[in-house]
Order: C-alpha cells, then sequence, then structure tokens
C-alpha cells in the first residue's frame, strides 16, 4: 500500500488543485496543503467546490471532475457524499481504490483521470506514526460508513488478525465484513453493538469510525467503561480533536490517537499524488496543530 509519486514537477511548474465536496466549508485540508507548498516554494492553489453552499447535488459534483481536468487542475480530492459516485467519472482506479470502491483523490495524468484513496493509505501511515507496534491480533471498529470501509482497509493492511466490524446499521457492518473479507482473505467479521462488550473483552484495540462524538453527535460510541488500561483507542473524528471518547480513554490510561492521524496522511499522500513530491509528515503535522490553534475551533492539545 504505498503510494507512488507521479514523476517529480518540472521546475516552475504552478499547480491548481482542489476539494469537491458537501459542508467542506471548515475543512483544514486546502490550508494543510498550501502550508507545505508555500514551505518549498511551489506556486500551489488549492480551492473548495462546497455543494451544499452552491446548491448542487452529489450527481453535479462529480459532473466536474472532467471539467476540471480539461480547464488545467493538477489533481483534486473528493469528499463526502461523493467518494463511492466519483468513481464512475475516472478512466483508471488506484489498487487500493478499485478494491474499497471509492475514491478521495483524481490525479489527471495527461489525458487520464486517474482515481486512488488516500484515506486507506492516510489512516495506514497514520497509524503505523501514533501506533507504533501496538498489538493487532484483534481489532474492533465501529462504524462502517465511508470512513469505516477506508480504516477497515488500512487495519488489515497493517495486519490485523481479526476484524470485528460493528455499526447501527447490522446490514452495513455485514456487508463491509464480507466484502474486505473477499478482497483480501482477512479474518474479518461483523458483530452487533450488543457483542460489543465480549468482543472489546477480547480486543487489543478499537477504532471509532462513526460520526459520533462530533459537536453535531455528541457522546461516545460506546460505554466507555468497556475499555481498560490494555486497549489502545484511535477515533478518526477530527472536528473536534479531543472528543468525548478521546477523554475518556485516556482517563482509564489507554493509549489513544486522534483523527489528525488520518487527516494528516491523507494530505501528505494527495500532495505526493498531486505533485510528486513526498511531503514530511512531521512537518505537516506541526502546520495541522498550528491550524487547529489559530482557528480556535478545535482542542488542540491532542
Ligand atoms: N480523520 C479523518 O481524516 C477523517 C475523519 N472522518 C470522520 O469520520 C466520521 C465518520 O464519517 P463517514 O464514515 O464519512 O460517515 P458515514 O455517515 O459514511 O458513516 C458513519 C457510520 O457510523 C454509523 N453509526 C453512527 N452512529 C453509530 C453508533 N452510535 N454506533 C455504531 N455505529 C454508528 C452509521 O450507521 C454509519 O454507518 C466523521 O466524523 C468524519 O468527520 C471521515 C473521513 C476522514
Ligand atoms: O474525507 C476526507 C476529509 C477531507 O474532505 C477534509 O476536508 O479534510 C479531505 C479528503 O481528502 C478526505 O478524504
Amino acid at each position: 500500500m504505498t503510494i507512488q509519486p507521479s514523476p517529480v514537477p518540472v521546475a516552475g511548474t504552478r499547480f491548481v488543485c482542489g476539494l469537491i465536496g458537501s459542508g467542506i466549508g471548515e475543512s483544514l485540508t486546502p490550508a494543510m496543503h498550501e502550508a507545505e507548498a508555500d514551505r518549498r516554494g511551489m506556486p500551489y492553489v488549492y480551492r473548495r467546490t462546497d455543494l451544499t453552499a452552491l446548491g448542487l447535488s452529489p450527481e453535479e459534483g462529480v459532473g466536474l471532475i472532467r471539467p476540471a481536468g480539461l480547464l488545467g487542475f493538477s489533481g483534486l480530492n473528493i469528499t463526502h457524499p461523493c467518494k463511492r459516485l466519483a468513481v464512475e467519472h475516472v478512466d483508471e482506479l488506484s489498487a487500493e481504490a478499485a478494491t474499497i470502491g471509492a475514491i478521495n483523490t483524481v490525479v489527471f495524468d495527461g489525458g487520464r483521470v486517474v482515481g486512488h484513496n488516500t484515506d486507506v493509505t492516510g489512516f495506514a501511515h497514520g497509524f503505523a506514526r501514533d501506533m507504533p507496534e501496538v498489538a493487532l491480533g484483534q481489532v474492533v471498529q465501529v462504524g462502517a460508513g465511508g470512513a469505516g470501509a477506508a480504516v477497515a482497509h488500512a487495519l488489515v493492511s497493517l495486519g490485523a488478525g481479526r476484524l470485528v466490524v460493528a455499526d447501527l446499521d447490522p446490514g452495513r457492518a455485514a456487508a463491509l465484513a464480507t466484502s474486505v473479507a473477499g478482497a483480501t482473505g482477512a479474518e474479518v467479521v461483523s458483530a452487533g453493538l450488543g457483542d460489543l462488550p465480549a468482543q472489546l473483552s477480547r480486543a487489543d484495540g478499537v477504532v471509532n469510525c462513526t460520526p459520533v462524538g462530533m459537536a453535531q453527535h455528541p457522546g461516545t460510541p460506546f460505554d466507555p467503561d468497556l475499555l481498560d488500561p490494555r486497549h489502545w483507542v484511535v477515533d478518526v473524528v477530527y472536528r473536534p480533536l479531543v472528543t468525548e471518547l478521546v477523554r475518556a480513554a485516556r482517563a482509564r490510561g489507554c493509549r489513544v490517537a486522534t483523527g489528525a492521524g488520518m487527516a494528516i496522511g491523507q494530505a501528505v499522500d494527495s500532495f505526493a499524488l498531486f505533485t510528486g513530491v513526498r511531503a514530511d509528515p512531521d512537518a505537516v503535522a506541526a502546520d495541522f496543530a498550528r491550524l487547529v490553534d489559530t482557528e480556535g475551533r478545535q482542542d488542540a492539545h491532542a
């Protein structure tokens, strides 16, 4: 699961990139890309196309992908609710994107439109940085939506021995478990939310891939009293960075990582695909922390 950057850009190349999705007004991804480019003296603009603000449907959003290539864009990020629909608007898919059936990154490579999924690689890189050498015998993942699909593939690629997926919607959890197991040969099973106490008692770690913990979805996705200090906990929610689950897991002595790892990882990997230049993840992480601080929207003490 290594991102293969496109060729190193010709000196003087100017990059025009963007993000298409709904409700992306507060996204930190544009600022992360532009800060990395500024550090390297690369002329780079990264624009948001917020479908909600423009009154456009998801279908109209993905309809902008090919025209963006014709208009000279270097690449695009694609987000909720367009990641699956966008697959129909590219000529070619990377291996991860083909397996998962969703893309968050498009590169215009000559005349070809190529789709990638840096949520998968970004989560994997973030996890490797934030949780080195943790046990992966059994991992529980709560949430089987867009982020959950990427995280499940990433956890398998990281070596999860047995992955248990649970969701409010049992059909969604079962479909994701079947599709990841089928694509990878790994042991991936679904469980009901009522089985979480038993599954967590046998687990090394747990990942929250539900929106629970965001301001609009307060609370925790499961009872934090199910956590022991031996569990590691990752929350992919990053608005706010310090969710109720993160706080509760820390209070119980668990090793904890926030959604920053995935947010930084996907930006680093997409930047490499757009430009051929590998960003320094530590520098991007510092930018992310500064942006969170500066914009005062989130708890920066992650
Ligand atoms: N850190 C990062 O880079 C990224 C973070 N995210 C975050 O991940 C979260 C999830 O996003 P998506 O997967 O796109 O949403 P989604 O709506 O596609 O999926 C959410 C899933 O969680 C399930 N769910 C909701 N409440 C639940 C509960 N109490 N217990 C069990 N399952 C529950 C839903 O049934 C649904 O299947 C959001 O907060 C989003 O901001 C998403 C992408 C990247
Ligand atoms: O889903 C996400 C989050 C994101 O949309 C953001 O706003 O940071 C950027 C996307 O590349 C990523 O896939």
